[in-house]
């Protein structure tokens, strides 16, 4: 009984032991977490957010993509996928894995040709009238004044219309022309100079020190930026260039869902935060580090723009370049406008370019609006080009600017 009585309390220690042990032991990191980058003084994530974020991420690892699913893979397709492209369901016309492709995007050089209509239509007040205005027998002081009135309507600026009216003025005077064809000429060359044909508007995607070209794209929420940076991905892969999305933008849980199906659909990898409010400058670091493991041209890299507050914009998109720049430099910091919000697109601008050195500005929503003269007055105030315009909703529906394209498009008939 006493011998029963001891190996009884003996296996009820043991067994308490292995017990305590077990439910001591913190749970293992999960696979694939990396520490926080915030510096030591830096605010804890999310509290410019109000929300409560931890500072881990856990970024999504891409797979090996099913070389089947993705064959024949154009020789830009190679880089894995996070997300797998949404695939047919319909099950009896399923094609064969192998003729299964991903999407081809239109060549940059064919597209501001392809949108003209819709620039044409949203503007053809624009250009039309101007035409109309200059064509007239005689042009007296009122129409100069209707000339002015119009150049104002479409946003083009007090001191650009100024400019451009005295402009036109002097040239009309002297030309002494009423030739319709002629005028149409001579406006032309005015609206392009206005546009500084002259200014680099490339945009970096070229690797540099053997490390990948990295752009930041910045701007407030709505203006269309997660799109652009999709868009953005498909120009660079319709130019046969690498890229490797990363969504810095962590305060909308959509977003990076959002940017994964943009980069899945031609064949490039989005780097991602599981947690919402997750670090931007983490998730921003991660995507360059993927990109310069995977030697490929670009990396592309969207971010919040939340402005309630300058400071809280500066800091955070001040702690994703520096935290970048741990490892490439940003080539890149390309500014996200609405157009259709006119004036109020150019205050934004104002307060980004204080925060950040913007390198090229993207208007979006331009076939919405009737004030194209809002890429001369951003340009002229913010001293940097415009180098790519949005014209649609559609996956190609984004077109490299040029000054000429542009105002031919203004003044087609
Ligand atoms: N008509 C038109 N719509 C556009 C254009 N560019 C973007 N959009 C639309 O604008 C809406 C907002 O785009 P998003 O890319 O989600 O905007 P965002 O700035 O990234 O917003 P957050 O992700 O919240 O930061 C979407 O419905 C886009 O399809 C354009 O050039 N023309």
């Amino acid at each position: 009984m006493e011998i029963a009585l001891i190996i009884s309390v003996v296996i009820a220690l043991l067994v308490g032991t292995v017990l305590v042990g077990f439910l001591d032991r913190r749970p293992a990191p999960p696979k694939g977490a990396y520490p926080g980058l915030r510096d030591a003084d830096d605010p804890a994530p999310g509290v410019a957010s109000g929300g409560s974020h931890g500072s881990t991420a856990v970024l999504e690892r891409p797979e090996a993509p099913d070389a089947e699913l993705l064959a024949p893979a154009p020789k830009h397709a190679a880089p894995p996928v996070v997300e797998a492209a949404p695939v047919e369901t319909a099950p009896v016309e399923v094609e064969p894995e192998t003729t299964r492709q991903l999407e081809r995007p239109e060549a940059a050089g064919t597209r501001l040709a392809r949108l003209r209509a819709r620039l044409l239509k949203s503007n053809n007040v624009f250009g039309k009238s101007l035409l109309a205005l200059l064509s007239q027998d005689r042009i007296d002081d009122d129409v100069w004044d209707e000339i002015e009135e119009t150049l104002l309507m479409a946003d083009l600026g007090t001191d650009a219309t100024m400019e451009l009216v005295d402009r036109l003025k002097a040239r009309v005077t002297v030309a002494g022309t009423r030739d319709p064809q002629e005028l149409r000429g001579l406006l032309r060359e005015e609206l392009v100079a206005m546009l500084d044909p002259s200014l680099d508007r490339r945009i970096a995607a070229t690797r540099k020190n053997d490390l990948p070209a990295v752009t930041m794209v910045v701007g407030v929420n709505g203006v269309g930026k997660t799109t652009t940076v999709g868009k953005l991905a498909r120009v660079l892969v319709a130019e046969d260039r690498t890229v490797v999305l990363g969504a810095a933008d962590t305060f909308r849980a959509a977003a990076a869902e959002q940017l994964a199906t943009w980069g899945a659909r031609v064949g490039v990898e989005t780097v991602k935060s599981d947690v919402e409010g997750a670090d931007p400058a983490s998730v921003a670091f991660e995507a360059v580090k993927t990109g310069i493991e995977q030697e490929v041209d670009c990396v592309l890299v969207d971010t919040a723009g939340r402005l309630q507050n300058k400071a809280n914009l500066m800091d955070e998109l001040g702690k994703i370049k520096r935290v970048i720049e741990k490892q490439a430099a940003v080539d890149e910091v390309l500014l996200v406008l609405d157009a259709t919000t006119g004036q109020n697109g150019l205050t934004q601008a104002k307060v980004f370019a204080e925060v950040v050195d913007v390198t090229g500005i993207v208007l979006t929503k331009l076939d919405g609006t009737a004030k194209g003269g809002i890429v001369v007055a951003i340009q002229r105030t913010l001293g940097v080009p415009v180098k790519l315009i949005g014209l649609g909703e559609g996956a190609d529906d984004l077109a490299p600017f040029t000054a000429e394209g542009f105002v031919d498009a203004l003044l087609a008939d």
